[in-house]
């Protein structure tokens, strides 16, 4: 319903996304980066993984809910690290919710809870945050005051409503999603994007923290990106602290950052599985095994991405391997994993990477 506009090509053309961009680069990454140089940080620095996870949750969220609902963690660290402990509080308490649905409702039920209250409460304070600005985005879509401004579209909000109300147009009450989705539309925008922005903000953080480690072990690296950047028209120097957007085609065919950020997820592996999957019926092959049916597998990215035959020296970061010969290597990079639980936003997370 909503993976149009996560397809590269939608990306690649929305003025909205290309005005979100230039609003978080231009007004909050680039002078948060520049106050970062100032004296009084030495000899501390700031802590990248934070600022990170702030910039893809300020990315995903304005695609998400419009630049006027959208958070701006890269400026308001208190509430982003708040967001962040909440948000680091539930991991590792996803086994019984995940796996054993049905036993942690009896247990609710009877007012009983498998995982601590603590990583509950976190829970609810969370889905309660994005309820609130995914309200306030439908709000300002039902609103007939135009668009102050293109960075304002809530284009994944608008286009589930508008998936929404085609499926009702279509199905009525026959819809699958009748009772759950069409009943309740505000309720499943807000399910929705809490996905994205829960599943996207980590692993691109994760991602852009490793892939600046490896930037900052070598002059030789930093000198052939920036020569690369600098190949765009218009190319991204700083004029008055300030960029222009790049094009954002152009921005896809650079050999070097598309590689390197390839191999930062083949070694980082940021979503590094198990991603579980139940056999169709009757069985499948899976190499030399028949599997029955009902079986449920998973298969780790991290894993699969030590391969040495076809990842030689699998442990080394060396973005190189996606220069040449890289034909194998695509077929086995499973990073964003496959299929139809493949992850929605790797257009988005390569492109904002
Ligand atoms: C480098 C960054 C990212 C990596 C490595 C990554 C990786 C993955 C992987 C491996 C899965 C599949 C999990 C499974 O099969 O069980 C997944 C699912 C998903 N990802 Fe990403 N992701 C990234 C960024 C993003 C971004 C930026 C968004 C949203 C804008 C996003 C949205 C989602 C969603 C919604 C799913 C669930 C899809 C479904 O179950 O139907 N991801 N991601």
């Amino acid at each position: 319903m909503v993976s149009n506009v996560y397809s590269k090509s939608y990306i690649n053309a929305s003025v909205s996304q290309a005005a979100q961009s230039d609003i978080i680069l231009n007004t909050r990454l680039i002078p948060a980066l520049e106050a970062s140089t100032a004296p009084s940080q030495a000899p501390h620095g700031i802590n990248v993984h934070s600022l990170f996870c702030a910039v893809a949750m300020d990315f995903i969220s304005a695609y998400c809910f419009g630049i006027r609902h959208s958070t701006n963690f890269i400026k308001d660290k208190s509430h982003r690290e708040h967001w962040l402990k909440l948000y680091t509080t539930r991991k590792g308490y996803g086994f019984f919710a995940q796996e054993l649905p049905r036993l942690s409702k009896a247990f609710e039920r009877l007012g009983l809870s498998l995982t601590p209250r603590w990583v509950g409460a976190a829970n609810r304070e969370l889905e309660a945050w994005c309820k609130e600005l995914s309200d306030a985005a439908i709000k300002g879509l039902g609103e007939s005051e135009p668009l102050l401004n293109s960075a304002d579209d809530p284009v994944v909000v608008r286009s589930l409503l508008a998936g929404y109300e085609k499926e009702k147009h279509m199905h009525g009450q026959d819809s699958l999603i009748y009772s759950t989705t069409i009943l309740n539309p505000e309720l499943s925008v807000a399910s929705e994007a809490f996905d994205h922005v829960t599943a996207g903000q980590e692993t691109t953080g994760v991602t852009l923290t490793y892939l600046s480690h490896h930037l900052s072990q070598s002059l030789g690296l930093q000198k052939g990106l920036r020569e690369e950047l600098l190949s765009l028209q218009p190319n991204m120097v700083l004029r008055d602290g300030m960029m222009a957007m790049p094009d954002s085609q152009q921005l896809d065919r650079l050999p070097n950052l598309h590689a390197m950020i390839l191999e930062t997820v083949r070694r980082y592996a940021p979503a590094g599985g198990p991603e579980p999957r139940v056999v169709p019926f009757p069985s499948c092959h899976i190499g030399p095994y028949e599997v029955p049916g009902g079986t449920r597998i998973s298969a780790s990215a991290y894993n699969v991405h030590r391969d040495e035959q076809t990842f030689p020296n699998s442990e080394q970061w060396d973005y190189t391997r996606w220069l040449v010969d890289k034909e194998a290597a695509q077929r086995q990079f499973w990073g964003f994993s496959s299929g139809g639980r493949m992850c929605l936003g790797s257009n988005f997370a390569m492109h904002g990477s």
